[in-house]
């Protein structure tokens, strides 16, 4: 099962929602950078369940305990062992479902292609294991930090609410002052009250994170196959419920002409810039020194407190519906894990660029 992501700065994480724990194990994180566990923490609280009343009330702290490579507050360059236990696990809100499948879960194809599978909670392919990829992107994020590289994303759209700015428009600082994680306060609050209603409708709805990675020097990624924006791709494809990825200009620039899509040098003082920002940072899959930019979208949650058409593991017909504790939308919490996987890829190309040229 591929449980590992990255090269270099390589993590691997092990767990299931309603098992005894979760945790990280990353290696490659080069010695002597300082390892603020109160940083980490803040991430985590970031993701956790429970978090507000537009999120699964499952109550998980989401203490974490560092096992390993870490001495006197810094890295050793040995792999960094992190585990967080679960506290509230209620699995007899998943014993209905035992031998049924959820529709547009992972119950179905897990169950085919193992033959096995831990139905509480989703086990493996519940997105609590994502607490784990916080814990481990916030190192990458402090190892970023060092070279003045920084990651902010935030809610842009919930539903068919968007909030129609672009992030050079808006606060990114003001992200955190509500509990959708939408830096434009009016907005925020009518995609609050929207989920809130879908939530009081036993539903559930989709949305957007979008991201946006400053100070990245010119130089990250591969010209082939290891294109900055597929390492990106592929890391938010890799987190539970997205649909979609668009970088740069994305899907719209399709509309465009090519003289209004190229971005124009000029030298400003030592540096080669660009007067528009269609590429997203990143020309030819390696990084140009402009921001970085992506959306990625969510789908709206499969558990819905509602009778859905399934079949059990015998291929029966029956009925299905939800029970226990669910996000009606997840995006709120996604934002930390956006954050986090851009982190990590952008940590590995930065150790991976330094084997480039002398
Ligand atoms: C932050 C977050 C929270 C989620 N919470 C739930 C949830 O409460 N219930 C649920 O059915 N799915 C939830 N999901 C989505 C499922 O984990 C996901 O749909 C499932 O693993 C199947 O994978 P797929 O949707 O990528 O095909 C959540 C996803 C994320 C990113
Ligand atoms: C536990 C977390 O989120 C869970 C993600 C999830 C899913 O199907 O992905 C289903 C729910 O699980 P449970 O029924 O066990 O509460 C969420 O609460 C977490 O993010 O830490």
């Amino acid at each position: 099962m591929g449980n590992s992501f990255g090269r270099i700065f390589r993590i691997s994480t092990f767990g299931e929602s309603h098992g005894l724990g979760l945790g990280v194990i990353i290696e490659g994180c080069p010695a002597g950078l300082p390892i603020d566990e109160d940083f980490i923490r803040e991430e985590m609280q970031r993701r956790k369940p429970g978090q507000s009343k537009i999120t699964t009330q499952r109550k998980e702290e989401d203490e974490f305990q560092i096992l390993s490579g870490v001495f006197e507050g810094k890295s050793t360059g040995t792999p960094i062992g992190l585990v967080i236990m679960n506290t509230d696990q209620k699995s007899k809100d998943y014993s209905h479902i035992a031998d049924k499948f959820r529709p547009s879960h992972a119950d179905f194809t897990y169950f085919e292609k193992y033959g096995v599978r831990d139905y509480r909670g989703g086990g493996r392919s519940s997105a609590r294991e994502t607490a784990a990829r916080v814990a481990a992107g916030a190192i990458a994020k402090l190892f970023l930090r060092h070279y003045g590289i920084t990651v902010q994303a935030f809610v842009s759209q919930v539903g068919d609410l968007k909030l129609g700015k672009s992030y050079q428009e808006l606060d990114l600082a003001k992200t955190e002052d509500n509990i959708v994680r939408c830096p434009d306060s009016e907005t925020a609050d009518r995609m609050i009250e929207l989920i809130d209603q879908v939530r009081k409708d036993r539903d559930t709805i989709g949305g957007i994170v979008s991201c946006v990675v400053k100070g990245t020097p010119v130089g990250l990624g591969e010209p082939v196959f290891d294109r900055l924006h597929a390492d990106l791709g592929k890391a938010m494809l890799s987190i539970n419920a997205v649909k979609g990825f668009e970088y740069g200009s994305g899907f719209e620039g399709v509309k465009m002409r090519g003289s209004q899509h190229n971005d124009a040098f000029y030298q400003e003082g030592d540096r080669v810039r660009t007067r528009s920002n269609h590429s997203g940072g990143i020309q030819g899959g390696i990084s140009n020194g402009e921001d970085i930019y992506f959306n990625v979208a969510f789908k709206p949650v499969a558990t819905i407190m509602q009778d859905q058409e399934s079949v059990n593991e015998s291929g029966e017909s029956v009925v299905v519906s939800g029970k226990g504790r669910h996000d009606p939308c997840v995006v709120p919490r996604a934002v930390p894990i956006v954050e986090a996987m851009a982190a990590l890829v952008l940590a590995d190309h930065l150790l991976i660029s330094r084997t480039n040229k002398l």
